[in-house]
This record gives C-alpha cells, structure tokens and sequence, in this order.
C-alpha cells in the first residue's frame, strides 16, 4: 500500500477571471519508507500540493488517498474527520519552525504528545527520548530563542515525529540552514524514513540538498514535468 497516492490532483484558487490554476492534474504515489522532493521555482504550486495533501487546502478535483484512506475525490470526502487524520497521521515541519517561544525545547514537543491525548506522565519520557536520539540531550530545558538555527529545526522534526505519523509533510526544511545543518536534517529524514518506514515529502528549492533524496519531482506552473531518481 502506498503512503500517499495523489491522482490527478487540480486545485484553482478563486473563480471566473481572477482563477489561478496552482496544480494542474498532478498525480504520483509515495511508498512507506520513501524520501520524495517536490523541486520546483517560486509559485510553481509546491505549497499548494502540500498543504492539499496535509489536509489543510480543498483540492478542487482529483483524488488523495492519505495512509489508505481517500480523504479528498473532486473536494474533501463528506463525513470525515479532517483534523483527527491530520493529527493520526501527518507530521509537519516547517521553514520557520514555528516553535512556541514560552516552552523549552522538552514542553515543545510535550505539547504535541499531549494534544494527541498521549498520557501525561508518559509524554515527557517519550520527548526526552526523541530529543536525546536527535542530540538534543542538552537542551532539553532551552527556550527556542537560545537554540539554533539546526538545533531549532531538530526540535520542530522531533515534535513532528512525536506520534510517530505515516507521512511527513516538510515546507523547506533546510533552506533557513548552512550547508552542514541542512545536510545534517537531511540525513535524519533519511534515517527516520529507513528507520520508522515513514513517507517523507519535502518541498524544496534548496538544490544543495537533492542528492539525499530517493525520488525528485520536479514541478513548473503547477504540473509535474519530471521524476528523478535520487542518489539517496
Ligand atoms: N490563497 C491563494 N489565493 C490565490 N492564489 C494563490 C493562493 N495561494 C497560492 N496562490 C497562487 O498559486 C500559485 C502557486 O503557489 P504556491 O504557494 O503553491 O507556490 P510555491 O511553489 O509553493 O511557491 P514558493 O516557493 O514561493 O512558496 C501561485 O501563482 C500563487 O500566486
């Protein structure tokens, strides 16, 4: 069974004169355990197909079946419970990390254990571990703004993978790093996708980083106009 599999996906903001075509009958599938780019140039619908299959942006046509489930056919499907797929399933990571600037880095990924109504005495235990396994183990108690830039990041992939989803939705995840950071986060995908047979997606223009990917997408005005296999 694939992770994602995005049939034929359209999605036009607005209506009449104003429509904006951002994807145009997209279609390809993402296999558990895969570490897929979306490469393509500013306003060539990278977000958009992100966020359409984060279930966060109504495709207007065209089918996504997330982790088995088919959560849009022409619209989201009737009757589904959006944000609870959203949480089950998906895990984000962001260019700016978003991370809540009145936690440490430990209660930052707590939160994301405990919204998922993990139990509270064992959600720090569990934040713990995924911080120590990310090399975080000394900043357990530092607030965001005395992180790094990498350290940073490494504490919003360690909250995105605290429920251990099916997929990992990423929007830029090295492109606010150096060299050396972002190819460290790069490396832990890879190793998170090996390791717990997540389906990672990464929307990119960060070319530095292509090499680490299995597959590579390459999109221009809101079509997909090549698949390349990566050296990862
Ligand atoms: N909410 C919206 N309403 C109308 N048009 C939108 C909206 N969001 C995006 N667009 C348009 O859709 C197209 C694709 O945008 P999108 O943000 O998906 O591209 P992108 O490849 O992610 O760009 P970037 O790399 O700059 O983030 C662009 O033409 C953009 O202007």
């Amino acid at each position: 069974m694939y992770a994602i599999e995005v049939d034929n996906v359209t999605k036009i903001y607005g209506k009449g004169d104003t429509a904006v075509t951002a994807i145009s009958q997209a279609s390809f599938q993402v296999r558990p355990g895969e570490l897929v780019a979306i490469l393509g140039p500013s306003g060539s619908g990278k977000t958009t197909l992100l966020t359409a299959i984060g279930l966060i942006n109504e495709p207007t046509h065209g089918r996504i079946i997330v982790d088995g489930v088919t959560v849009a056919d022409d619209g989201w499907v009737p009757g589904l419970d959006l944000k609870r797929i959203r949480r089950e399933k998906l895990g984000f990571i962001f260019q700016a990390h978003n991370l809540i600037p009145f936690l440490t880095a430990l209660e930052n990924v707590m939160v994301a254990l405990e919204i998922n109504k993990f139990p509270s005495g064992e959600a720090k235990g569990r934040a713990e571990q995924l911080l120590k396994s990310l090399n975080l183990g000394h900043r357990l108690g530092s607030y965001p703004m005395a992180l790094s830039g990498g350290e940073a990041q490494r504490v919003a992939i360690a909250r995105a993978l605290a429920n251990k989803p099916r997929v990992i939705l990423a929007d830029e995840p090295t492109a606010a790093l150096d060299t050396e950071n972002g190819k460290n986060v790069m490396a832990l995908l890879k190793s998170l996708a090996v390791e717990n047979h997540s389906a990672i997606l990464v929307v990119t223009h960060d070319h530095r980083m292509v090499e680490g990917f299995d597959r590579i997408f390459e999109v221009r005005d809101g079509s997909i106009i090549r698949e390349t296999c990566g050296a990862g």
